[in-house]
């Protein structure tokens, strides 16, 4: 389990490792692209602290940010194919240095296709920030640029990860129960 609290600072240093890297030494538009859904707690934290930092420092970059949707669990498992359901068009990421937002890196499929997808509208650079990665042996070994936190391969829900839809508002980071996964199984 990774608690609410623990997850809030590590958000923390994530955010000072972007605008460290990207942030400052950028002269390109920056564009956060929050992949949907399982995304978005992480996405609106990250980008609170971000603009936290950008208070702070006397040259702050403005962040455009952008949405995309990609399914593709069922159950506890990727079902191979990655289903983009709308979303942003993305042609506006022409030149731009993109910060990809995602909940977790499991096989890595989700992201390689993401990456396909980008590659076609000619960005300036790609970066992605994952909150969790997990150990797997079906990883296909892709690591993000930003992670917050190396789990074990464990089906967890909570902070926007969700099972079937399930459990996405818990506040916490918690690990599914056997009997959970029966009893919202499709
Ligand atoms: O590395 P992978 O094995 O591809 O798994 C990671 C992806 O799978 C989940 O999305 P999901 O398909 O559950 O859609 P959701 O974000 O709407 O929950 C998760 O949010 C990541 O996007
Ligand atoms: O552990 C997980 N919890 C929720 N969603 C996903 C997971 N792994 N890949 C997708
Ligand atoms: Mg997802
Ligand atoms: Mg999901």
């Amino acid at each position: 389990m990774i608690p609410a609290g623990l997850i809030n600072d590590r958000i923390e240093r994530i955010a000072r490792d972007i605008v460290h890297e990207l942030v400052l030494q950028n002269n390109v538009g920056i564009v956060v692209l929050c992949v949907l859904k399982g995304g978005y707690k992480f996405f609106a934290d990250l980008l609170d602290k971000i603009k936290q930092l950008n208070r702070n420092s006397e040259e702050s970059v403005p962040l455009a940010i952008d949405f995309i949707r990609l399914q593709s669990y069922k159950n506890d498992k990727s079902q191979g194919e990655i289903q983009v359901i709308g979303g942003d068009r993305l042609e506006n990421l022409k030149g731009k240095c993109v910060l990809v937002v995602e909940d977790i890196i499991d096989t890595g499929r989700t992201m390689i296709k993401l990456k396909e997808l980008l590659a076609k509208h000619e960005p300036e650079c790609v970066k992605v920030a994952s909150l969790l990665v997990k150990r797997s042996s079906r990883s296909t070994g892709y690591r993000p640029d930003f992670t917050g936190f190396e789990i074990p391969d464990e089906f967890v829900v909570g902070y926007a990860l969700d099972y079937n839809e399930h459990f996405r508002d818990l506040s916490h980071i918690c690990v599914i129960s056997e009997s959970g996964k029966k009893k919202y199984a499709v």
